[in-house]
């Protein structure tokens, strides 16, 4: 029997006399936030940053937590169960010491399922307290999807949700220009408050709302591009939540981890901290003009490199990037990727690009993380194409040659991605002969798939293998734009990929 089976669940009536009073008092603050998602990231990144503030007197607000798919359910009555409370456990190295820290977040006030309790979702809406809309729905959560709206009965799409509860604070305030909300949409998608609003307007034309309401939403509401940046790896190993069940005494179903390294850019006024006081808590919060070149920044250098090492890593039988990054040859290799290649092809000295890297290679050696190859290596065809081709590109044009080691890292790619078909689906084979599955859009994978049909590198001979890159190099579906018209890239890749074929075992 586990040890969370014998112990009860966490309540606020479980706490000590003085963590229960800190507790209710942040609860029992007003209303200034709707969020939109009850995942582990945002448990993890802005409700702990908002925790943060408010354990400081500086954010004298509370969050009303709602789930933005039916499928959420589970997750969100985990959090009403539980009082709203949740365990926060940070942990990882800081300027090269080991840290953790673990405490309680008290940040929730109300938990609302819009789809079976849409009235009072709406009834938020009528907050004067209501400040800000925070949600993160990954990337599918944050399109438009064309709906009808049938007054009393709840829309499926978070943006479709947002779009009514909107104009029920419109008319619940007569259009009042100082009622509108500042949404900050965590989404990783370039522009993300661009098209939330985009999505937002198309909804309200399609529901039938006013033009004025429109107007209210366009000039009285904010939607803040922002960009999220911080490694959450929610609950830990099932041993792990035992013994700590053991150690406090009660069960908390919601435990969530995450690493000590948190960035948050938010293209707004300064002025807005006032409000939000997240920078002048001392988080590490910027409000910026332009955030385009920090999400450059991070795309490039973060994962950019996650994805350079996954290929060539797997390729060598590597499973985490811990372990890739503890290997000293391969730590040489992507701490030369970086730092020689794609910083100089950024040309963005004011953004302290070297000193980012070298937080990002320490990310990289949490030893309390096991981020799996694998995982980054989910749909690599893509992530290659935005987050290392364009450096590869841009690092060509510059010094007129083409970089050493992301070439290799191409190299490794188009090596990895010549997909064996099977009954289980695509799989790719190691340098070792073992193979383990391509998850990558099947579109992409079946293109590959051909151009690589009946090549074999033991008797097709370096002219045929030169035949095949230029046919993958010039598939302009995969890449946009004909890869095999750039100068010397061929060569560069059939000279890499037959080195990696010399090391087949
Ligand atoms: N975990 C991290 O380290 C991290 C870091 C930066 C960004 N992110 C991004 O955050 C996203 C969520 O990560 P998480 O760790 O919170 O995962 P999670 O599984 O804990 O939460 C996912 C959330 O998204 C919602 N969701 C999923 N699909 C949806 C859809 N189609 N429509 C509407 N809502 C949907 C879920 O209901 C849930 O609220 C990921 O897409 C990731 O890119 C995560
Ligand atoms: O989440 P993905 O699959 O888009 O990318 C994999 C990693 O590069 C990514 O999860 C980073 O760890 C994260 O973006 C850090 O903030």
């Amino acid at each position: 029997m586990s040890a969370s089976t014998k112990r009860p669940r966490l309540k606020m009536h479980l706490l000590g006399n003085d963590s229960q009073r800190k507790c209710k008092e942040m609860i029992e603050r007003p209303v200034k936030v709707l969020q939109i998602g009850e995942g582990n990231f945002l448990r993890g990144f802005a409700d702990w940053m908002l925790h943060e503030s408010a354990r400081q007197g500086k954010f004298h607000g509370s969050v009303a937590v709602t789930q933005p798919r039916p499928g959420g359910k589970a997750k969100l009555e985990q959090i009403r169960d539980q009082d709203g409370l949740y365990t926060m456990i940070t942990r990882g190295l800081s300027e090269g010491k080991r840290v953790e820290r673990t405490e309680m977040v008290s940040v929730f006030s109300q938990f609302i399922n819009p789809y079976e309790e849409w009235q009072t979702f709406l009834e938020l809406a009528e907050l004067p307290s209501l400040e800000f809309v925070i949600s993160n729905t990954t990337e599918s959560g944050l399109k438009f999807i064309q709906s009808d709206y049938i007054p009393g009965e709840p829309v499926q799409s978070f943006p479709g949700k947002l779009t009514v509860f909107l104009h029920q604070r419109y008319v619940r305030f007569a259009g009042d220009p100082s009622r509108g909300l500042i949404h900050l949409p965590c989404e990783l998608l370039e522009g993300n408050g661009d098209v939330l609003r985009e999505c937002v307007l198309r909804h309200s034309e399609d529901f039938g709302f006013s033009d004025s309401f429109r107007s209210w939403i366009e000039h009285h509401n904010q939607f803040l591009n922002n960009l999220v940046d911080r490694i959450v790896t929610g609950a830990p190993t099932q041993e792990e939540a035992d013994a700590l069940t053991e150690r406090w005494g009660y069960e908390d179903q919601l435990i969530n981890t995450a690493e000590p390294y948190h960035f948050w850019a938010i293209q707004g006024e300064e002025s807005l901290d006032k409000r939000l006081p997240l920078k002048q808590a001392g988080l590490n919060v910027h409000w910026v003009k332009d955030l385009k070149p920090y999400q450059l920044r991070k795309v490039r250098i973060l994962n950019g490199s996650h994805t350079l090492m996954s290929s060539l890593g797997l390729l060598r039988g590597k499973q985490h990037v811990r372990e890739t990054m503890e290997d000293p040859q391969f730590s040489s290799w992507i701490r030369q990727a970086v730092l020689e290649e794609i910083v100089p092809a950024m040309d963005m000295p004011e953004l302290g690009l070297e000193p980012y890297a070298e937080e990002v290679f320490e990310r990289f050696l949490n030893p309390y993380i096991d981020h799996k190859l694998q995982d980054i290596a989910l749909n690599t065809a893509g992530k290659f194409k935005v987050r290392v081709l364009p450096t590869l590109l841009a690092y060509e044009q510059s010094q007129g040659s083409w970089p050493e080691r992301l070439i290799q890292g191409f190299a490794g790619f188009l090596y990895l991605y010549r997909p064996l078909q099977t009954q289980e689906g695509y799989r790719a084979q190691l340098l070792s002969g073992e193979t383990i599955p391509l998850r990558d859009d099947p579109d992409v994978l079946a293109a590959l798939a051909t151009h690589w049909e009946g090549y074999d590198h033991l008797t097709s001979g370096t002219a045929e293998l030169e035949k095949r890159v230029a046919a993958v190099l010039s598939n302009e579906v995969i890449w946009g734009e004909n890869l095999d018209a750039k100068e010397g890239l061929r060569a560069a890749l059939v000279h890499e990929i037959s080195k990696l074929e010399g090391e087949v075992k």
